[in-house]
């Protein structure tokens, strides 16, 4: 049986089309939020951080590169892995004093930790190859208490 693929279809296949190459190549940037929890106190602080204490982390990785064929940057689902591989297994549920050992564990501390580790796994996956740098991260230890991280400051390109 012959089937033909109704006009109206056809027409939006054109459209893609014209849309791929229209947008193909553009610079995007994709962003995806994520929360951990976990324990920790400061060392070096006088205040009330430096008793043990808890935090539902919430961090935002922002990745840039080329749009692509199918019109994506990269696939929302790809940094949540990164995510779960990078950060999430090895801080949620931890008492990040005992798992990262050789830093005070500040926010600030933190992130510059977390952007090594994502910068790192985008360089051995390939991704930086084909144009996709780690452009911000955000870290919210507490609703109303974030710190911020881009990538000139880490580049030295401000
Ligand atoms: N610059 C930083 N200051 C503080 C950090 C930090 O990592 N970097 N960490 C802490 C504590 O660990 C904790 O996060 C308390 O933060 P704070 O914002 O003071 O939390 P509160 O819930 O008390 O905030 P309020 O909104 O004022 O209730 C401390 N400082
Ligand atoms: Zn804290």
């Amino acid at each position: 049986m012959d089937f033909q693929i109704p006009v109206k279809l056809e027409r939006f296949g054109e459209d893609i089309k014209r849309n791929e190459l229209r947008y193909h190549h553009r610079r995007v940037a994709v962003t995806k939020s994520f929360t951990f929890d976990a324990a920790h106190h400061l060392h070096l602080y006088e205040g009330k951080c430096k008793s043990l204490h808890g935090h539902t982390y919430h961090l935002s990785i922002t990745v840039s590169g080329y749009v692509d064929e199918i019109g994506i940057v990269m696939d929302f689902g790809e940094i949540k892995r990164l995510f779960k591989e990078e950060i999430d297994a090895r801080l949620d549920h931890r008492y990040l004093n005992e798992v990262l050992p050789n830093m005070n564990t500040s926010a600030e501390n933190m992130i510059v930790w977390m952007w090594e580790q994502l910068d790192r796994r985008l360089e051995a996956d390939g991704w930086k190859a084909k144009g996709h740098r780690l452009e911000e991260l955000t870290l919210y230890e507490t609703p109303t208490s974030r710190v911020t991280l881009k990538r000139e400051w880490m580049t030295g390109d401000e």
